[in-house]
C-alpha cells in the first residue's frame, strides 16, 4: 500500500490570541480564498467571537483542534500580509505569559500600539523638516520681537543644524508648533515635507563634540562593546555623577557602527528631557521614544520605525521592551533599581528582567545601570550571572558631597525645616548656588484633625487619611483620588480648632517662600509638573544656574544633573525605616543616596543635610558615609539569613470584593485546593495568609492576600500557575483575584 503524506489531505487550524482574560488561544479556519501558505505567526487577523468582532493575532499555524472541526469559524479577514511581531518577539511574549501568569492574549494587547490593536493598517505619517530661510538676508533678530525669547532660541537651533531639524526633534528640544508657525509666517525658516523613512534616515551634525572619556568611563566602554554581538548581562554601577550616561552613548555609537539598533529604558520619560536631550545633542541619527506622554500616531511611528530597523535608537519607559527591532544590538536600562520598571497592574511585568530574557533571546549585551543597584541585581554578580564594572568616581573632576545627619528630635520645626537647615540653605543661596529641598509627600499636609476630640479626616472609600491641598484648596486621598471641602469645624464635636498635622510639598514651599522672599522657590511634585512640558520648562530654568530652591518629591532624586545644586536636604529621613515591608530599607537607601547625588555634581563642592529623629539609626550611619556597596552587602546579607528575596522567589495572590469576608475566602478556598490535591507534596512552597491587605480597603474595594514563596523557582512557579488555572476555570462572583509574580510591594 502506497503510504498517504500526512500533509496531503491535512488542515490548517489557526491558534489566535485575543484581547480576553483566559488562558488560551482561540481555534480558528484560515479566512476563504486565501492560500494557506501566506500565513504566518504575528499576522493580526479580523475575528468573530460569540457577538463580538475582534481583533486576534496568529500565535500558532497547526494540523488538529481539540475542538470539532466542524464547530470552528474561519477568520473574518486577514489584516497584515506580513507578520507584524516577530518570532522573537512572539516568544518573549509567550515566556512573559507563562512566567507572570498573564493570558497570552492580555499580552499581546498590553504590547501592541493601540493602533494596531484597533485592526487598523500601518500607516505611518510623514515628517516636515525645517531649517532656516537662506534667501532671508536680515538678521533674525529684527524680524523677532524682544520678549519672544524662545522663537529665537528655536531660531538659533536651527541655525546650528546645517541638515534642518525633523520636527519631532524640534518638539524634543522643548519648542512648539505655534513658535514654528511664527517664525514661518515671518519667512525667517522653511520646511519640506518627508516620508517617515526618509525622515529617520536623515543624518544631521551632533550639535556638541563628545566629551573626552575618563579612564573608567573607556574602560567601560571598551568592555561593554566586546559583548556586541553575545548575550552578557552587565552590571554598570557607576557613583552619582560617574558619567554612565556617557557610558551608554559611547556603547550604542559603536552599536549602531556595527548596523545594530539600541534600546534605552528609562524610568520615567517625561521625569528626564535632560537625558533625552543629551542624547539628542550627541547623536546624528533622529532618536525614537515610546513613552506614554505621545499620541497614538507618534507612539506607532516610532514603534514601526523601529520594526523596519530605520531608528537606530528607542529611548522608551518599560514597555519600550517589548519594541520590535529589526537588528537588536543592545539593550541598556537606566536606573535598573526603580520600582517604576515593574508593572504594578494588570500585566504585572518587570521590565527590566525582561531585558535580560530579550538580551539571551536576541544574543546581545544588556546592562543595568545605577549608583544603587537593586539587591537581586547585586546577588546575580555575586553569583555569576552578570558582569560587573564600576565607575567609581565622579567625572570631571566633580568631588562627593559631604553628608551629615541632623537631629530634629526636640526641635522646634517651621514646615518641617529646622533652624540650623534654614541657616545652612541661606548661606547656599548667598554664594549664589542652588539647592534642594526633598519632602516625599506631595500636597500641604498629610493630615488634619480636631485639636479638641482627636478626629481626623479619613478616606470615605479608603482606609487613608485625606491630605490637605492648597492650590486650590481642598482635601484629597492620594490613593483614590476622592476629593471633598475642608471642614471649618471638627465634623464629631462641631468645634473649630482644625489643625493640620505633617508637611507636605506645599507646605515647605510656603515656608520657604515667606523666609527667602527675594528667591525663586520651584516646587516639584505630580502637582506642579501635571502640564505638558512643565519639567522640561523647569530644568531649563534650573539650568540657567541662577540661585533658586527646588522643593519636591521623589522626582527630583531621579537622573537630574543641576551643575549649581551644592546643597541637597532632606526634610524628614525617617518614613522608611521601621516599616514591616522586607524590602523598605533598601528603597529608603537608593532614595537617600539617589537625591544626595545630586548635590555637588560641578565645579563646586556639595553638601547634603538629613533631617532626622533617629540619626543613630545604623542605615542612615552608613548613608552618611555615603558606601552604597557597603549598605548592599549588609542587607544581601540579612535577607540571605532570613531566606528573602534574592534568596527565594515570591508570588502574591491578591484578592478584591465588597466584602472582606469573600476576598479572604477565596484565598482561603484556593489554600484548601492547594492542600487537597497535594499540589506540594515536598512542602517546598509555603503559603502565607490569607491576610488582609495592609490597606484593606482601598476606593471602596476590600483587599486580602496569600503570599506564596519557596526558594525553589520552579516549583513555585508551578504551583503558582496551577492556581491561577483553576482561578481562572471557575467563577467567583463580584470576588475579582489577580497574581503578583515577583511582587517589589506587598501592601
Ligand atoms: N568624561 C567626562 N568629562 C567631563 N564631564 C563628564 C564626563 N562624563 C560625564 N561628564 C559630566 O558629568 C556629569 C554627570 O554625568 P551623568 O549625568 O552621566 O552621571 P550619571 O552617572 O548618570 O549620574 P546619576 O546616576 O547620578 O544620574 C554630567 O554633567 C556629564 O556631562
Ligand atoms: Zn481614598
Amino acid at each position: 500500500m502506497p503510504s498517504i503524506s500526512p500533509t496531503a489531505n491535512s488542515i490548517t487550524i489557526l491558534a489566535v490570541a485575543l484581547p480576553i482574560p483566559l488562558y488560551r488561544t482561540f481555534d480558528y479556519l484560515p479566512p476563504l480564498e486565501i492560500n494557506v501558505a501566506t500565513l504566518e505567526p504575528g499576522q493580526r487577523v479580523a475575528v468573530q467571537f460569540g457577538r463580538r468582532a475582534l481583533t486576534g493575532i496568529i500565535i500558532e499555524i497547526k494540523d488538529h483542534s481539540d475542538f470539532p472541526i466542524k464547530k470552528l469559524k474561519p477568520v473574518k479577514q486577514l489584516l497584515d500580509q506580513q507578520p507584524i511581531l516577530s518570532p522573537s518577539i512572539l516568544s518573549m511574549a509567550k515566556w512573559a505569559s507563562q512566567y507572570y501568569c498573564h493570558p497570552i492574549g492580555e499580552v499581546l494587547f498590553a504590547i501592541l500600539p493601540p493602533i494596531l490593536k484597533q485592526g487598523q493598517p500601518i500607516n505611518i505619517a510623514g515628517t516636515q523638516r525645517w531649517s532656516i530661510n537662506k534667501d532671508h538676508i536680515e538678521p533674525a533678530e529684527n524680524a523677532i520681537k524682544p520678549n519672544a525669547k524662545k522663537q529665537l532660541q528655536l531660531y538659533r537651533a536651527l541655525e546650528n543644524a546645517p541638515n534642518g531639524l525633523l520636527e519631532e526633534t524640534i518638539k524634543l528640544l522643548g519648542f512648539t508648533s505655534t513658535q514654528l508657525k511664527s517664525l514661518f509666517n515671518k519667512a525667517l525658516i522653511v520646511s519640506e515635507e518627508l516620508d517617515a523613512l526618509t525622515a529617520a534616515a536623515t543624518e544631521y551634525q551632533a550639535s556638541a563634540p563628545p566629551l573626552p572619556l575618563s579612564e573608567d568611563q573607556t574602560v567601560a566602554v571598551k568592555q561593554l562593546a566586546s559583548d556586541i554581538g553575545n548575550f552578557q548581562c552587565t552590571l554598570l554601577q557607576g557613583v552619582t555623577g560617574s558619567g554612565k550616561t556617557e557610558v551608554y552613548m559611547n556603547l550604542v555609537d559603536q552599536v549602531i557602527s556595527a548596523g545594530r539598533q539600541a534600546i534605552i529604558l528609562v524610568p520615567e520619560i517625561s521625569l528626564t528631557p535632560q537625558t533625552l536631550a543629551r542624547f539628542q545633542r550627541h547623536f546624528k541619527c533622529p532618536i525614537g521614544t515610546l513613552h506614554s506622554g505621545l499620541n497614538q500616531n507618534e507612539r506607532l511611528t516610532s514603534w514601526e520605525l523601529a520594526r523596519q530597523g530605520a531608528a537606530k535608537i528607542i529611548i522608551g519607559t518599560r514597555s519600550a521592551i517589548f519594541t520590535p527591532m529589526k537588528n537588536l544590538g543592545c539593550i541598556i536600562v537606566d536606573e535598573e533599581h526603580d520600582n517604576s520598571f515593574k508593572q504594578q497592574e494588570g500585566f504585572r511585568y518587570s521590565a527590566r528582567d525582561l531585558a535580560v530574557t530579550r538580551g539571551h533571546k536576541e544574543k546581545c549585551p544588556v546592562v543595568l545601570g545605577s549608583a544603587t543597584p537593586s539587591l537581586e541585581s547585586i546577588n546575580n554578580v555575586l553569583n555569576g550571572k552578570y558582569k560587573k564594572i564600576a565607575l567609581p568616581s565622579r567625572a570631571g573632576g566633580a568631588s562627593f558631597p559631604d553628608i551629615e545627619l541632623l537631629d530634629i528630635k526636640s526641635r522646634p520645626l517651621e514646615g518641617g525645616l529646622s533652624r540650623p537647615l534654614i541657616d545652612t540653605i541661606k548661606q547656599h543661596l548667598d554664594n549664589q548656588h542652588q539647592v534642594i529641598v526633598y519632602l516625599n509627600r506631595r500636597g500641604f499636609a498629610p493630615a488634619i484633625t480636631c485639636e479638641d476630640c482627636g478626629w481626623l479626616a479619613d478616606c470615605r472609600h479608603c482606609d487613608a487619611r485625606m491630605t490637605l491641598h492648597k492650590h486650590p484648596a481642598h482635601l484629597r486621598c492620594h490613593h483614590c483620588d476622592y476629593s471633598a471641602a475642608i471642614p471649618s469645624q471638627c465634623p464629631d464635636c462641631q468645634s473649630t480648632n482644625i489643625k493640620t498635622l505633617g508637611a507636605g510639598t506645599e507646605k515647605a514651599e510656603e515656608t520657604l517662600e515667606a523666609i527667602f522672599p527675594e528667591t525663586p522657590i520651584i516646587r516639584v511634585d505630580r502637582d506642579s509638573t501635571r502640564k505638558k512640558n512643565a519639567m522640561k520648562d523647569l530644568v531649563e530654568e534650573v539650568n540657567k544656574g541662577n540661585p533658586c530652591i527646588l522643593v519636591g518629591t521623589q522626582m527630583l532624586a531621579k537622573g537630574h544633573d543641576f551643575a549649581n545644586v551644592t546643597l541637597v536636604a532632606v526634610v524628614d529621613a525617617d518614613g522608611g525605616l521601621f516599616s514591616a515591608d522586607f524590602r523598605a530599607l533598601e528603597k529608603t537607601a537608593q532614595l537617600l543616596i539617589q537625591v544626595a547625588g545630586r548635590s555637588g555634581r560641578g565645579s563646586s563642592k556639595g553638601q547634603v543635610v538629613i533631617q532626622t529623629s533617629h540619626g543613630d539609626h545604623p542605615i542612615l550611619q552608613q548613608i552618611a558615609r555615603g558606601n552604597y556597596p557597603q549598605i548592599a552587602d549588609e542587607l544581601i546579607d540579612e535577607r540571605q539569613s532570613a531566606a528573602l528575596p534574592p534568596f527565594s522567589y515570591m508570588s502574591l495572590l491578591k484578592a478584591e470584593a465588597p466584602h472582606i469576608n469573600n476576598a479572604i475566602g477565596l484565598l482561603e478556598k484556593t489554600k484548601k485546593m492547594v492542600a487537597d490535591m497535594a499540589l506540594d507534596p515536598q512542602q517546598t512552597v509555603e503559603l502565607l495568609g490569607p491576610i488582609p491587605a495592609s490597606m484593606s480597603r482601598k476606593a471602596g474595594v476590600h483587599r486580602a492576600h496569600l503570599l506564596l514563596s519557596s526558594e525553589n523557582r520552579v516549583a513555585l512557579q508551578r504551583i503558582t500557575q496551577h492556581i491561577c488555572h483553576w482561578l481562572n476555570d471557575n467563577r467567583w462572583g463580584k470576588t475579582r483575584w489577580m497574581i503578583d509574580v515577583d511582587p517589589i510591594e506587598i501592601n
